[in-house]
């Protein structure tokens, strides 16, 4: 339910908590009404004619926080709510007693103040602090006051009722909060892990991955290639197309490299228009074979209706990792094979010297 409620909130932080809360607290506005119009003539039959009453007034207040929450004042209804609660337990406490257990509510208000964050935090937990000593003073107060009505049998089944029935928000207020802080903590992970553009691992991040899944091929004795891929005269792009159609590029590059790599395969956005791929579970002769089709692809990409003369193309340099060499070694034979790619005319892939009995003969292959 608390998960079915965060995925109908599109809108994240506390405008996402807020959002949930319209949603629950419209919900327990008319639960209440209904709830508290059917104690009018229950209250009546037992012969507590003042309680209907309230009950009565009760059915206004909630029906004035229905009206104020669909105005957008949630906030307001919220402390509607709030002061109908506590006068009526108090009533209630007093005409009743204690065993039929109407003094819970105020526990839940309590709680429900702490979550509403148009009040200070001082302000929720003083208001707060106010229901729990309310709550105390009633024992103090009417701790002798006898119930005197009609089915004194029922007592301890209202009591019953009344606490879970009190008690249920507190544990879905707390299980809300508990889900929305678990979704914002993934949230903001992966916000620290990705490039906002093209919601490729960013540099910083990637390292931890690369270095795991270095650790990783070590351990299960296999090959893993670095690739650094970087788009051919980009800044003509961005200068002939602007800077947002250069964006639009960078995305649809990352997009089709996240298409095309692994599930266990890494895409990260290294710099401006320079790209790492980590391809797992391949050697040099199998990367090689892989970049190229990518390449192929990135060279048929932005065949734009806007645009029809933009080609981008995309240099590649890539490396088998040797396991014993430092990361450090690896990026920079996979950048020096990229220059290469670059030197000799760009649209290419070249795998760096000497890395693979494949390419044994070869300084580059292009
Ligand atoms: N649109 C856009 N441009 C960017 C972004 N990051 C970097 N750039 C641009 O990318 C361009 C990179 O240009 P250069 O490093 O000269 O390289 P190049 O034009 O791609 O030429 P070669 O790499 O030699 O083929 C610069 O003009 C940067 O302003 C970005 O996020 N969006």
């Amino acid at each position: 339910m608390i998960k079915h409620l965060l995925k109908q909130s599109k809108q994240s932080g506390l405008e996402e908590i807020e959002h949930v809360k319209f949603l629950i607290i419209s919900k327990i506005a008319y639960f209440a009404l209904i709830v508290h119009a059917l104690l009018i003539p229950a209250f009546a039959h037992i012969g507590a004619n003042m309680l209907a009453l309230v009950n009565i007034l009760s059915v206004f207040a909630w029906a004035s926080g229905i009206f104020l929450i669909k105005q957008g004042l949630t906030s307001l209804a919220l402390r509607v709510f709030c002061l109908e609660v506590i006068i009526h337990a108090v009533i209630v406490c007093a005409t009743l007693g204690l065993g039929a257990g109407f003094q819970f509510y105020l526990w839940t208000v309590s709680c429900i103040l702490m979550i509403d964050y148009q009040l200070t935090f001082k302000r929720a937990a003083f208001y707060s602090l106010v229901m729990i000593a309310t709550f105390a003073l009633l024992y103090v107060f009417f701790a002798d006051v006898k119930y005197s009505f009609a089915y004194p049998e029922l007592l301890p089944h209202v009591n019953v009722i009344n606490i879970i029935i009190a008690g249920l928000p507190m544990v879905y207020g707390m299980g809300l909060i508990r889900e929305i802080t678990l979704s914002q903590r993934v949230e903001l992970t992966d916000m620290a892990a990705r490039d906002p553009l093209t919601k490729l691992y960013n540099r910083r991040f990637a390292k931890k991955l690369i270095t795991a899944a270095h650790q990783k091929s070590i351990e299960l004795e296999s090959s893993l290639c670095i690739v650094m891929a970087d788009i051919d005269k980009f800044k003509n792009i961005n200068d002939n197309y602007g800077h947002e159609k250069g964006d639009t590029v960078l995305i649809n590059v990352a997009r089709l490299i996240r298409q095309f790599i692994d599930d266990d395969d890494i895409a990260v956005r290294w710099g401006g228009e320079e790209f790492l791929i980590l391809l797992t579970n391949t050697d040099a002769k199998q990367a090689f074979a892989k970049i190229e089709t990518l390449r192929l692809k990135i060279a048929e990409l932005e065949a734009h209706h806007e645009f029809p003369d933009l080609n981008v193309t995309m240099s590649f340099g890539l490396i088998e990792w040797q396991p014993l060499a430092s990361i450090e070694k690896m990026l920079q034979h996979a950048d020096e094979a990229l220059y290469k790619s670059k030197h000799a005319g760009r649209n290419q892939t070249t795998v760096a010297k000497g890395q693979h009995p494949a390419f044994k003969d070869a300084d580059a292959v292009n």
